[in-house]
């Protein structure tokens, strides 16, 4: 589902003639298969967050190839990647990302609208969406009135909405207490053992990091070998 082959990143920064490179991920290679859950750790700095970032499209890599679903997404220009990310991949943030202008429905609604479904359809879906998260109460309520979990959990909602076949999840719990943690850490298996979403998570939290049904760890760049396979 997942295939990084041969994955290499350098940042660039200074003014010209004054460069300085720094190389942040080294020949990185792993799978990831279809249904699995697997978290990425490492310590600050050590590349997570790039890797990510990388996957998602946001940035390019400097070496290497990435394939999603199928597809190989490094040969794909801006568009139609910013496409393809709206019909295969669901984002969960540490910090949540939503629409403070938006109420929860309209948050939840808004993948819908960008893939051009009819209102119709929208409302329906988002409604059985905002039901799954146990949220479809709290519809008409805007992000700054719901609690932290709350709030996670419409955009988890927001992620699914579009039925992604892979979840990227960046410190998903960073910002909860640790009894919503647990509840979103259940929830996440859930998903995966229900709906058979694959799931990359990064993390540095331990209780996260065990969700995962392999974890993969990063020190300054590189994969290192032999880590524990749960
Ligand atoms: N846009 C950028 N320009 C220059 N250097 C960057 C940029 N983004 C990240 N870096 C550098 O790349 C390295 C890896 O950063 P990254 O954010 O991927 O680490 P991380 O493992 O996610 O860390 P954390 O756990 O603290 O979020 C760091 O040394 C960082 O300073």
């Amino acid at each position: 589902m997942i295939t990084i082959n041969n994955l290499s990143h350098e940042f660039v920064i200074g003014k010209k003639g004054r460069q300085t490179i720094i190389p942040v991920l080294r020949n990185i290679s792993f799978n990831v298969e279809k249904g699995e859950i697997v978290t990425i750790v490492g310590r600050s700095g050590s590349g997570k967050s790039t890797l990510l970032n990388l996957v998602s499209g946001f940035i390019r890599p400097t070496e290497g190839e990435i394939w999603l679903n199928g597809t190989k997404v490094t040969d794909l220009n801006e568009a139609k990647f910013a496409d393809f990310r709206i019909q295969h991949l669901g984002f969960i943030f540490q910090s949540f990302q939503l629409i403070p202008s938006m109420t929860a429905f309209q948050n939840v609604e808004l993948p819908l609208i960008l893939k051009g479904v009819s209102e119709r359809e929208r409302k329906q879906q988002t409604e059985e969406m905002l039901k799954r998260v146990e949220l479809l109460d709290y519809q008409d309520h805007y992000p700054s009135e719901l609690s932290g979990g709350q709030q996670q959990r419409v955009s988890i909602a927001r992620a699914l909405i579009v039925n992604p076949p892979i979840i990227l999840a960046d410190e998903p719990t960073g910002s909860l207490d640790s009894e919503t943690e647990e509840s979103l850490l259940e929830f996440i298996k859930e998903l995966n053992r229900d709906l058979g979403i694959t799931f990359l998570i990064i993390t540095h939290d331990n209780k996260v990091a065990q969700i995962g049904h392999r974890t993969i760890e990063l020190k300054d760049g590189r994969i290192v070998e032999g880590v524990a396979i749960v």
